[in-house]
C-alpha cells in the first residue's frame, strides 16, 4: 500500500461542530511550512477523456476536454450519479480513463501520488493517536520524519489547531477532524488538493466556517484545488470557476467563471447575485 492509499484508506469518521481558525500571514506561512507562498499549484490537463465501468453498458464518462490553471480552485457541480466522484479519481490516478488522459504539470497521471491528494467526507483518523502524531502521517509514510518538529506546528496553526496539538483526536468535533485532515493532506506539500464532498456531513455553520478557511489556505498556498459537490452555496463560496455537469453520459454542460473576490460573505449582495446566477445557471442545464 503506498503513503497516498494509506492516507485514502484512512479516510473515515464522525464529523460535527468546530471552531473558527485564526489568520496567518504568507510570510508566516512560507517561513512556518517550507511553502512557497504562491505559483506552487498543479497545472491539470483533462484531455479526451471517456469512461466506462467494467460490466456496464454505457459511458459514464464522455468526452470530457478541460484544463485548470495553477491555482485556480474548480468546482465540479452535478446531480447525483452525473460522475463527478469518478471524475475526481480518474484524476486522482485512482483508475485509468477508458479512452483519453489526464495530465499533470504536463505529465500523463497512471497512478497516485503524494504530490496530489484526495480529501473524503469522512476524514478517517487514527482514534488512537494525537491530533499532531495524526497530521504527521503523511510526512512519516513518505519517509520524511525529519520535518515533522518543523512543518507539524506550523500546519496545526494554519488550520487552526495549535491548541489541541496532544489532544486525543477521538476527543474532537467532527469539524474539528476534518482539520486534522486537512493538516495531514497539506504536510507534503502537495500541488493539488481533491475534495470529494468534505463537508457535506457537516453542520451548516462549521461548513460554512471550513469552506471559508480552506479556500483562505488554498490561496495562501497556491494550491489547485479541484472540489466536488452538489451545493451550489458551497460551490459559489469556494471556487473561482464553476463546470455544471449533466448525466447520461457524464459531461460538462457549462464552464463558468465565478466574480473574483478575495473574501465570500455569503451575506453580501455581490455573493448573493453569483449564488443566484449560479444556481439559474444549474437549473438550466444540469
Ligand atoms: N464501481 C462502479 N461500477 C459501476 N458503475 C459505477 C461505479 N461507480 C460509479 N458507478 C456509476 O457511475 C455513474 C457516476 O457515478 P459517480 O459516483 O461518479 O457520480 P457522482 O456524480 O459523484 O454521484 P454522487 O453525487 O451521488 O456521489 C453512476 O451511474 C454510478 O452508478
Amino acid at each position: 500500500m503506498t503513503a497516498f492509499s494509506t492516507i485514502k484508506t484512512l479516510e473515515s469518521g464522525a464529523i460535527k461542530g468546530d471552531a473558527t481558525v485564526p489568520g496567518v500571514s504568507q510570510k508566516e506561512l512560507s517561513e512556518k511550512s517550507g511553502s512557497p507562498a504562491q505559483g506552487h499549484g498543479a497545472h491539470v490537463q483533462i484531455d479526451g477523456l471517456q469512461h466506462r465501468y467494467k460490466g456496464t453498458a454505457a459511458n459514464c464518462l464522455q468526452d470530457l476536454n478541460f484544463k485548470v490553471d495553477a491555482g485556480q480552485i474548480v468546482a465540479l457541480v452535478g446531480r447525483s450519479g452525473c460522475g463527478k466522484s469518478t471524475l475526481l479519481h480518474l484524476i486522482a490516478g485512482l483508475m485509468q480513463p477508458s479512452v483519453g488522459g489526464v495530465y499533470i504539470n504536463g505529465n500523463r497521471v497512471k497512478s497516485t501520488c503524494p504530490r496530489w491528494v484526495v480529501m473524503f467526507q469522512a476524514p478517517s483518523l487514527f482514534p488512537w493517536m494525537t491530533v499532531a502524531q495524526n497530521a504527521a502521517l503523511g510526512l512519516r509514510f513518505a519517509g520524511r520524519t525529519s520535518e515533522i518538529a518543523k512543518r507539524v506546528p506550523a500546519l496545526l496553526e494554519l488550520v487552526g489547531l495549535t491548541a489541541f496539538a496532544d489532544r486525543n483526536v477521538q476527543d474532537l468535533s467532527g469539524g474539528q477532524q476534518q482539520r486534522v485532515a486537512l493538516a495531514r493532506s497539506l504536510a507534503t506539500q502537495p500541488d493539488l488538493l481533491l475534495l470529494d464532498e468534505p463537508f457535506s456531513a457537516l453542520d451548516a455553520f462549521t461548513r460554512r466556517a471550513l469552506q471559508q478557511d480552506v479556500r483562505r489556505i488554498a490561496k495562501e498556498l497556491g494550491l489547485t484545488v479541484v472540489l466536488v459537490t452538489h451545493d451550489i452555496t458551497e460551490a459559489a463560496i469556494m471556487a473561482d470557476r464553476a463546470l455544471i455537469m449533466a448525466p447520461d453520459p457524464g459531461r460538462i454542460v457549462t464552464d463558468t467563471p465565478l466574480a473574483p473576490g478575495p473574501e465570500r460573505h455569503r451575506d453580501s449582495p455581490e455573493f448573493e447575485a453569483e449564488r443566484a446566477r449560479l444556481s439559474t445557471l444549474f437549473e438550466a442545464t444540469a
